[in-house]
């Protein structure tokens, strides 16, 4: 069995192809952008939502159809067209240049496949079922969408702000892993939902000043 690892890429300004303008594409277009990456897209047509962000900037559209020279200087590329050969060939052209590269129709030829994924902020839930079912990741990522609710964002949120006021402030380092590890114990999420939060957390915030100073 083949065993993906899991990793967090930073795709800001990361220049990434897309090959073919079908649904796929612009599934895959949709998660790209939210990670930042500067996007050029590949195909002879566009759905209108891919047009759309062309108009307005958000891609580069390149109508045509694709050729081996097209991925020259991307670190990631998606061959997300409906041709088996052509998908093909983009995987091998990506290969020979050591480019990350995803197919959509034949995991096999893949170098890495894209997770369902849930996000709350600085919260990022993915879920892989490593190709077996895209559906029960789909599935399994919906039953941690209820159960991981938008309070995590404001809970991820504080927490960091919290985290790095304690690293900023504390220079003994066994001290810093001790509130790290208290922190976790806050009771911050019932706070959140029940509307006492921002008292709370003013209060927590000047005592610490307090206690730092
Ligand atoms: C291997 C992988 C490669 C990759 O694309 O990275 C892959 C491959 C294939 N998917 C196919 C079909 C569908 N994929 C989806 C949906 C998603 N597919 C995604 C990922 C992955 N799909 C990777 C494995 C992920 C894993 O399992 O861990 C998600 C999670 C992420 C994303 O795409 O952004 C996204 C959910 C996004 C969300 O959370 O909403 C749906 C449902 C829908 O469209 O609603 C269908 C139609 C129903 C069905 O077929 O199940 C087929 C054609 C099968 C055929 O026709 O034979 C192949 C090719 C094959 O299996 O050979
Ligand atoms: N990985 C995944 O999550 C999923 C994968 N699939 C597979 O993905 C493939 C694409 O699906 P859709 O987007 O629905 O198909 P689609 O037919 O809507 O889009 C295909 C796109 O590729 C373009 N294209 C064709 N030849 C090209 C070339 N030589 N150069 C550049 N662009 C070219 C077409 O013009 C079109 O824009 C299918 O093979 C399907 O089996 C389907 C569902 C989900």
């Amino acid at each position: 069995m083949k065993l993906y690892y899991p990793l967090m890429l930073d795709l800001k300004a990361r220049k990434c192809l897309i090959v073919g303008g079908g649904l796929v594409a612009e599934r895959k277009i949709g998660s790209l952008l939210v990670a930042g990456a500067a996007i050029t897209v590949v195909s002879p047509d566009f759905t209108a939502a891919i047009e759309a962000k062309g108009s307005s900037g958000e891609l580069v559209l390149h109508r045509r159809i694709y050729d081996s020279e097209d991925i020259q200087g991307f670190s990631l590329v998606i061959a997300a067209t409906d041709l088996a050969h052509v998908n093909k060939q983009i995987a091998q052209d990506a290969s020979k240049e050591g480019i990350w590269v995803n197919v959509v129709d034949q995991p096999e030829l893949s170098s890495f496949i894209v997770p369902s994924v849930v996000r709350r902020g600085k919260l990022t839930l993915s879920v892989s079922t490593g190709g077996a079912s895209p559906g029960t990741a789909r599935r399994i990522a919906a039953e941690l969408e209820s159960a991981y609710g938008q309070e995590y964002e404001i809970y991820l949120d504080f927490l960091s702000e919290m985290r790095l006021k304690v690293q900023d402030t504390v220079k003994d380092r066994q001290s810093r892993q001790t509130i790290f590890k208290q922190m976790l114990d806050w009771d911050v999420l019932e706070k959140i939902r029940n509307g006492t939060f921002t008292a709370w957390r003013q209060e927590k915030l000047d005592s610490f000043e307090q206690d730092s100073t």
